[in-house]
């Protein structure tokens, strides 16, 4: 889903909310130009910052590379959002990210508003030594528009705790004063992160996805379903003999986990298909989850030719990186970019549930021709939402005395996603209208967002 796109859908729910007259306060007098100023308010962005970054390069040349901070809205608290390291960064996607940033906050009632950041690097293409003083510059540039009651970063596409850490030490040293230990999350448990961070994505994800399929789908009341073809396939999903077919595009921090929770789960799941982004591994009987995650720990990718497969002892027929998206398989979980599956390819896709532990990875039409063809698609927002619950507790906990343990986390993280989950598949399966699982995320999003902006005094 493109920024356009993103403002498209908030002004369609907010229109639809106008006319729902979702509380008494809005009726009367202020009830138009309430929600037009919502939609005027969250369709814009507060603060954008780019700059470019010099970096003398190991082979004595500098390189000036493009780097973005966008602060889109803090209505519902401080500026919270990743930084990505990766070559597709540009101004209009970071704005997309933070959009985005705000309404997952918002929908998971936690206490931060909406921001992202970017660097127009390809981690690969540097040095370890080259990529510490990217991240040292990134936080000098930014120094002003960060910190720990302002705008808290933490890791995202191609960054991870030693990104974050390296960050961190950077803040410590040029904001004397500040609180640099929750300036940042994601950090390293060493450097006062918590154990757990690292995992909270993929497993949120999963999660997301595990708890619809099981205690929603057990506790649900049949006769109040009105997404007959939806229920059909949770149905489907429950009956079949064989194990549920999973394809991960993305074998990073969030699909590797996530693939490692399916392999694992009580109904029995086999990941068919993973990829990154140079080639797609498929084996229909089940890959070696394990084996490969600890290839990639070594290697930092997935084995790519048949001699690498071998050594890494996996039974994998090898093909190119987007045929993980048409692989045969019940549900698609994809982790990697945005826009992967488009009007062009929606029609080749079999899973019939889609999970987006990436952003913005399904096109406005394509979501709209999976709702008409009964397959469920799990959104970003709510999907994907494991890591900030659990950078809030990390910044949280450099206010408290106790250290919270791995099992804290998770098991704190499990319960908040269950419960925005319950609340989305009860709006979604028992709804007289035909609303995507999206709409309906921002739709609850945007009721908190509003009564917020209205609450403030920041609607008239
Ligand atoms: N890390 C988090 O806590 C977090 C939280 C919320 C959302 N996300 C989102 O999840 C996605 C993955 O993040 P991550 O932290 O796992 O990143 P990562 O860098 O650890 O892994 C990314 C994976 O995607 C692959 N990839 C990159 N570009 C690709 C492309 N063009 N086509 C196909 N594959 C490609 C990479 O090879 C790698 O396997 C991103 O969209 C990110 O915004 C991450």
């Amino acid at each position: 889903m493109s920024r356009t796109e993103t403002r498209g859908l908030i002004q369609d729910v907010v229109d639809k909310l106008k006319q729902e007259e979702f509380r008494d306060e809005f009726l009367n007098n202020e009830h138009g130009y309430v929600f037009d100023s919502a939609a005027e308010i969250l369709k814009t962005t507060d603060k954008i910052i780019k700059s470019y970054i010099r970096v003398s390069r190991d082979n004595g040349t500098i390189a000036r590379i493009p780097a973005y901070r966008v602060q889109h809205n803090n209505i519902s608290g401080f500026y919270k959002g990743g930084v990505r390291f990766s070559p597709n960064v540009h101004e209009e996607e970071v704005e997309n990210l933070a959009i985005l940033m705000t309404i997952k906050n918002a929908l998971h009632e936690l206490p931060f508003g909406g921001g992202k950041g970017g660097v127009y690097v390809h981690p690969k293409d540097f040095s370890t030594k080259e990529l510490n003083l990217i991240s040292k510059k990134y936080v000098q540039r930014l120094k002003i528009d960060l910190g720990p009651t302002h705008d808290i970063p933490a890791p995202d596409l191609g960054t991870n705790e030693t990104v974050i850490d390296w960050m961190v030490g950077e803040y410590k040293t040029i904001a004397p004063g500040e609180s640099y230990m929750n300036s940042f999350t994601g950090k390293s448990v060493d450097n006062g992160g918590v154990a757990g961070r690292r995992e909270a994505t993929g497993i949120g994800t999963f999660l997301s996805y595990y708890h619809l399929i099981s205690e929603w789908f057990n506790n649900a009341e049949q006769a109040k379903v009105t997404r007959v073809k939806s229920w059909d396939v949770l149905e489907r999903l429950r009956t079949k003999e064989e194990p549920i077919k999973v394809s991960v595009q993305g074998f990073g921090n969030v699909g590797s986990i996530a693939a490692q929770e399916a392999a694992k789960s009580e109904i029995d799941h086999i990941v068919v298909a993973v990829s990154d982004e140079d080639v797609t591994l498929h084996n229909k009987n089940g890959l070696d989850i394990k084996t490969l995650i600890a290839y990639i720990k070594e290697h930092g990718q997935l084995p790519k030719t048949e001699e690498q497969v071998n050594t890494a002892g996996i039974q994998a027929t090898i093909d190119h990186p987007t045929s993980v998206l048409t692989s045969e398989c019940d549900l698609l979980i994809l982790a990697a970019v945005e826009d992967q599956i488009t009007e062009e390819n929606m029609h080749e896709v079999s899973a019939e549930i889609l999970l987006e532990g990436a952003n913005a990875p399904i096109t406005a039409k394509a979501d709209d021709y999976f709702e008409k063809n009964g397959v469920i698609v799990i959104p970003d927002i709510l999907a994907n939402a494991g890591g900030v619950h659990v950078s809030y507790l990390e910044w949280m906990q450099a206010n408290v005395p106790n250290r919270y343990t791995k099992e804290d986390v998770i098991s704190e993280m499990s319960k908040q996603m269950k419960k925005i989950s319950n609340r989305v598949y009860d709006h979604y399966f028992y709804a007289e209208d035909h609303e995507t699982t999206r709409f309906l995320c921002y739709k609850l999003a945007l009721m908190r967002l509003i009564t917020l902006l209205y609450k403030h005094g920041k609607l008239y």
